[in-house]
């Protein structure tokens, strides 16, 4: 994929999720592996930056999404020790509410279409729709 290494470059979109920005008490694996989606993601953009690779890479953190993957906190076998906060991760659904996936695939679109975006860590809330995590000046420099 790398025009250096004779590919035609090309956007690679990370999923992660808003649990790999903020701690997620009853998800603490998950969360810990959303985080490291973040960090790797930002780390490979900045390589690809100077190893003008022709290839963006960006990531993308929605909240709670209307797919299959929620109706696994209502199996034990998946929760583990967790299975007993269950209610408390729906009361969390029912207060930020569980978006349509049609609004990550709109991201998605839009970090395909952004030329300019790498390393870009876009947030999908249902209160905010669509935005950008901010980090420090000094993180977004070439080292
Ligand atoms: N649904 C949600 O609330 C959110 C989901 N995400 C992330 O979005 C991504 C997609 O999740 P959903 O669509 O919600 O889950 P899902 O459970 O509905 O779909 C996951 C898909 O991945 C496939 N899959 C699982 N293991 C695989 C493997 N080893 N190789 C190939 N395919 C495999 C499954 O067959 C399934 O089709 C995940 O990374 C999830 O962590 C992020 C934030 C919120
Ligand atoms: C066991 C649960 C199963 C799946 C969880 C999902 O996969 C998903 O990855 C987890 C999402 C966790 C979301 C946690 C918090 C959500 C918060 C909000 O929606 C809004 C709050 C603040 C927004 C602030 C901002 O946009 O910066």
């Amino acid at each position: 994929m790398r025009k250096n290494n004779g590919g035609h470059g090309g956007v690679i979109i990370n999923i992660s999720s808003l649990a790999g920005l903020t701690p997620a008490a009853y998800q603490p694996v998950y969360s810990a592996s959303k985080h490291g989606v973040i960090g790797f993601t930002r780390s490979i953009a900045a390589l690809a930056s100077i190893g003008n690779y022709g290839v963006r890479i960006n990531s993308v953190c929605p909240a709670f999404v209307d797919t299959p993957l929620l109706e696994s906190i209502e199996k034990e076998e998946n929760m583990g020790e967790l299975f007993k906060y269950k209610d408390r991760i729906k009361d969390m659904m029912k207060c930020y509410g569980v978006l349509d996936p049609s609004l990550i695939a709109k991201g998605m679109i839009d970090l395909i279409e952004d030329d300019a975006s790498n390393g870009a860590v876009m947030k999908i809330t249902t209160s905010r729709g669509i935005h950008f995590e901010e980090f420090g000046v000094q993180q977004k420099t070439k080292i």
